[in-house]
């Protein structure tokens, strides 16, 4: 039989519920990945943030008042480039910003995952999880981490941005020292990427299939003690 957690909400909760965070440019999105080839519902927030300011939305009409028509591009979608410049320069605009679109983009989160279904294994790609103090909400936080100082590189290489918008970013986030203490699961990524997929392979083998066999129970549960090969302050 399958068991069924609801939450205080009444959502239909997972059969696991994984939370997936790491600074910008740290790899997230290669281990969601591979989660995903893994059996895994990956649930983006980074792209759920960018459907609820979609031209005509409610979302957007709400970021125009806020920040002003400089944030609003010809072809009357949001000005990602004007917006970004803005907030990752102003906290107060950041502030603004995170108040509309971060209860849209959770309303959204919670319907997916209810969607996803009891017995799905549900991967949440957040990057402020630790910011917004959502750790507790999932079983098993997994935190990837990458040197500061390449991830700058990449987004200076791949993303077109200056190095100092790429430090604004980083600022604008918490730190590793405050991802590692929300981690169960610590993946460091300072190989390369086949590297990267094969510690998640790994971290699945080690954290999900046991869970599927109920072999675990609770959040934060670990068959093994927490005893990985990563370094796991949470665990
Ligand atoms: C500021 C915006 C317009 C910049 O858009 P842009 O296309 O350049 O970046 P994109 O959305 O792809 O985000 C890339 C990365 O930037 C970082 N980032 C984005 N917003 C924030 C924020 N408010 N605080 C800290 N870091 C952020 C995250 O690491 C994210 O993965 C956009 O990021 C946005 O609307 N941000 C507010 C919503 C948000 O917090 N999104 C991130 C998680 S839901
Ligand atoms: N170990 C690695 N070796 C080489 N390139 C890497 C490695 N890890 C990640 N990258 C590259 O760095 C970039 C950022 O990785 P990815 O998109 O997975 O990060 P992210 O954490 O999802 O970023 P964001 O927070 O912006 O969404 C990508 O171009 C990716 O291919």
């Amino acid at each position: 039989m399958t068991e069924v957690n609801e939450t205080e909400a009444g959502i239909v909760k997972p059969r696991l519920h994984i939370g997936l965070t790491g600074g910008i440019a740290s790899g997230k999105s290669t281990v969601a990945a591979e989660l995903s080839a893994l059996g895994a519902i990956v649930v983006d927030a980074d792209a759920l943030s960018r459907a609820v300011v979609e031209p005509g939305s409610e979302g957007l009409r709400r970021v125009r008042e806020a920040l002003g028509p400089t944030a609003i591009a010809a072809d009357g979608s949001m000005d990602r480039a004007a917006v970004g410049k803005l907030v990752f320069a102003d906290a107060e605009a950041r502030a603004l910003l995170n108040g509309i679109i971060h209860p849209l983009v959770r309303a959204e989160g919670r319907r997916l995952v209810t969607e996803a279904g009891p017995d799905a294994v549900v991967v949440q790609d957040v990057p402020l999880l630790v910011e917004s103090g959502q750790a507790g909400a999932y079983d098993l936080v997994l935190v990837v981490e990458a040197d500061p100082e390449e991830r700058v590189v990449r987004m200076v290489r791949d993303r077109g941005m200056t190095e100092d918008d790429a430090r604004a970013r980083m600022a604008a986030q918490a730190t590793d020292e405050q991802r590692r203490a929300a981690a169960d699961v610590l993946i460091v990524n300072d190989a390369g990427l086949e590297d990267l997929r094969r510690t998640t392979r790994r971290v699945w083998e080690q954290y999900v299939t046991p869970r599927l066999q109920g072999s675990t129970s609770g959040p934060h549960g670990g068959q093994d003690g927490g005893q990985t090969g990563w370094p796991t302050d949470g665990a």
